[in-house]
């Protein structure tokens, strides 16, 4: 202290100040961040006993291989580059079927093995998502997907019951309607050398889930320039921009890029009329209390039960505040966004696992007959919803080769161990679903399509972790009986009429890692009219 008195004495008056001030602002900084730094090389000490690959930039982690790979251009688009990696790395860590990874300065650890991953998902401490998911907060608020705590557990205990069996019956008719419109559009594309089939799916996908969670038709299969279908995919597509670009990250840089402004926009226009349909929604229901002829809460018509899902929320607002318009509006935007791509997904997928698969196709057709004869137009029931075993099963096995979701993420807010390894508080649990669907040791030669692995004789002592499409525990998918009654509607209305052939073999498939998995440059299907022997 001595030293620096007479330091400073010896120093001009007006530079005093300075030095004080210069003195006392790499005090605080040393006092701010050398906790932090502790911390953070702690948990970087115990990370790395996992098995992982070392890096030589700190602050890029792993990630600068995604970046020196794409400079030596062996691929262009980082979407599929980062897809690529991280199967390589599941590659090089088959055995343990664990390793740790560092994204820029957070630390992650990767499972894909049943028994690791039963540990995480079974855990009813774990159970906050991953930092990823706070990109979907602007257009899904703190909704079902990506809330925690007590506000998700309350709000899950509110919608379960409209995925009750007895209410998603109800959309069997929806499920038809929707499908039949598709065929008579396939129909139509016959002349046409092929066509991408996810484009004719997703139309289709969306006007289900609209008619089903918020009870309006928006006929966007029909009507292809429609404005909220602009908006939804102008969302999807800056979302995902930003994702890839790190640089985006803070809300502030990605609100004043380009990418933000046409975000910001779409959004307000999405949510408004979200804001617009439960008001309306609401307004009916008012006025059918008011004059009498309300059904009670039970929902007794066919028409009101179709609208389970937000006529749910309202009578629930009205009879607790508590739960706002926006939080309905929070979750009718979830359901809108997790109750469309998924499925699209899973159906375009598994036509194209089917479209090369002829034995697979004839036997689905064959099943699809014993049901149905030639009528070709009958509506689908629940009877024959459950009739359909082969065709479960090719759904099944398309779901383990294409998960639509193939990556889950969740953050840790306490230590746990994991397969004899410390997870300190604050990692990523990176569950990677594509790759634990490829492990040979439950699914032998992993990138064969085959149905017959999800009959009964062979699923009969399968880890109940080791096939997790709709994930597991506390959190899984509340929509998934809704989306395999759905998938089977549309597929079995498509072969009942046509003869599918893929064009793309298995190889030329490039995968980006969005949200959903979906491949580069769509599926190419050629549609032809199905000649019954
Ligand atoms: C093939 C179709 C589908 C697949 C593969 C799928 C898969 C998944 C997965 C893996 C999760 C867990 C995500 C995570 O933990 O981050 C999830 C959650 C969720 N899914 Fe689905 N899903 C599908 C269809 C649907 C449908 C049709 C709906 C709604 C009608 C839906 C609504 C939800 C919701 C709200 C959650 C969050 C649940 C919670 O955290 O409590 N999903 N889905």
């Amino acid at each position: 202290m001595n030293g620096l008195t007479a330091f400073l004495g010896s120093v001009p008056g007006y530079l005093n100040d300075w030095c004080v001030t210069i003195f006392l602002i790499c005090v605080s900084f040393v006092l701010t961040f050398t906790p932090a730094w502790i911390r953070w090389y702690n948990m970087r000490k115990t990370i790395n006993k996992i098995p992982g690959m070392d890096f030589r930039n700190p602050f890029m982690g792993n990630t600068s291989l995604v970046i020196q790979l794409k400079e030596a251009r062996t691929i262009d688009n980082i979407n599929l580059l980062l897809f690529q990696v991280t199967c390589g790395f599941a590659h090089l860590f088959h055995e343990e079927r664990i390793y740790r990874f560092w994204n820029g300065i957070r630390p992650s650890v990767a499972f894909f093995k049943p028994e690791t991953i039963e540990v995480i998902l079974r855990s009813s401490t774990v159970l906050e998502k991953s930092t990823e998911y706070s990109f979907l907060h602007p257009w899904l608020g703190s909704g079902l997907l990506t809330s925690f705590g007590s506000k998700w557990r309350k709000r899950r205990k509110l919608l379960t019951p409209a995925f009750h069996f007895r209410i998603l019956e109800d959309f069997i008719p929806v499920f038809n309607e929707q499908s039949q419109i598709l065929v008579e559009k396939l129909r139509q594309a016959q002349s046409e050398k092929w066509v991408d089939i996810i484009k004719y799916v997703t139309l289709c996908t969306l006007d289900i889930i609209c008619e089903s969670a918020m009870g309006i038709r928006m006929c966007t299969q029909e009507n292809t320039e429609s404005p909220y279908l602009k908006s939804l995919y102008e969302v999807g597509e800056m979302f995902v921009c930003r994702m890839i670009r790190p640089w985006l990250w803070p809300t502030i840089l990605f609100s004043i890029s380009s990418y933000g402004r046409r975000f910001n926009k779409s959004l307000a226009e999405l949510h408004n009329f979200t804001r617009t349909v439960i008001l309306n929604r609401k307004a009916q229901i008012l006025m059918s209390r008011a004059s009498g002829k309300e059904q009670d809460g039970t929902i007794e018509n066919k028409l009101k039960r179709r609208q389970a899902l937000l006529d749910l929320m309202i009578t629930h607002h009205l009879s607790d505040p508590s739960l706002t318009l926006e939080d309905i509006r929070e979750e009718v935007d979830t359901f809108m966004f997790e109750g469309h791509d998924t499925t699209a997904m899973g159906i375009s997928w598994t036509l194209y696992l089917i479209g090369l698969d002829s034995f697979v196709q004839k036997k689905i057709q064959d099943e699809l007959d014993s049901i149905f004869g030639n009528d070709t137009e009958r509506s689908i029931t629940i009877e024959d919803i459950k009739n359909m075993k082969y065709m479960d099963c090719a759904l099944k096995e398309g779901l383990r080769i294409f998960p639509s979701v193939p990556f889950i993420g969740r953050t840790l807010r306490e230590d746990i161990i994991v397969n004899g390894y410390c997870l300190p508080q604050g990692t990523t649990c990176f569950l990677n679903i594509y790759m634990l669907h490829r492990n040979p040791e439950v699914f032998p030669n992993p990138e064969i399509y085959d149905p017959d692995r999800f009959l009964p004789e062979h699923v009969t002592g399968r880890h109940p972790y080791a096939y997790l499409p709709f994930s597991a525990g506390p959190r899984n998918c509340i929509g998934q009986k809704f989306a395999m009654m759905e998938e089977k509607v549309v597929i079995a209305n498509i072969l009942r009429n046509f003869k599918v052939t893929s064009l793309d073999p298995r190889d030329k498939i490039k995968m980006d890692a969005e949200l959903v998995l979906r491949p580069k440059q769509g599926l190419r299907l050629r549609i032809e009219p199905r000649v019954r022997e």
